[in-house]
């Protein structure tokens, strides 16, 4: 694995929570998106090499919105950067964690990802990221 690609946290209102985070860095959101498949916004903040998402649920069965009932706003996930992100599913499985999907799925931000159970790492839910080359 290479470096932390982004820390993802868990907000109610994406709208307040983008400014304040604005007013935090010193820094404005790059990009918003829409990721339906997981039931998400996302905003992206860069503060030096390293990149903040902010994660609002769209949907209530969103795994945001069952986040948000459960521990309240706070960090969600740490993702890492991967090189070949099946190389590292492969290895991860082997090692015994266990991945919550079998295959990549598209994620935010251009990206590849894959989840590893939060129960096998200490409680810290972990997400790969391959960025997608053109
Ligand atoms: C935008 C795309 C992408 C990107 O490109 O960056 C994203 O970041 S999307 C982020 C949102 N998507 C996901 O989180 C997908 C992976 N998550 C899951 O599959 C599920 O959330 C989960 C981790 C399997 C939990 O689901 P579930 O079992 O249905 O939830 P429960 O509420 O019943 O909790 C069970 C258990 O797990 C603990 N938990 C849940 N979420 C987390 C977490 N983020 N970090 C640490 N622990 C977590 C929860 O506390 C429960 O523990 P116990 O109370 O000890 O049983
Ligand atoms: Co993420």
């Amino acid at each position: 694995m290479n470096k932390i690609e982004h820390i993802g946290i868990a907000v109610k209102n994406m709208d307040i929570s983008c400014s304040l985070y604005e007013q935090l860095l010193g820094a404005a959101c790059y990009k918003k998106e829409l990721v339906a498949s997981e039931g998400v916004n996302t905003a992206f903040f860069k503060t030096g090499q390293n990149k903040i998402e902010l994660l609002s649920a769209t949907v209530a069965d969103s795994p945001i919105a069952k986040f948000l009932e459960r521990k309240g706003e706070g960090i969600h996930h740490i993702a890492f950067d991967v090189e070949d992100i099946v190389v590292e599913m492969d290895r991860l499985k082997a090692a015994g964690f266990v991945l919550l999907n079998e295959q990549p799925k598209r994620g935010a931000d251009n990206k590849l990802v894959c989840f590893v159970h939060p129960k096998g790492t200490n409680g810290v839910l972990v997400e790969l990221c391959q960025e997608i080359k053109a």
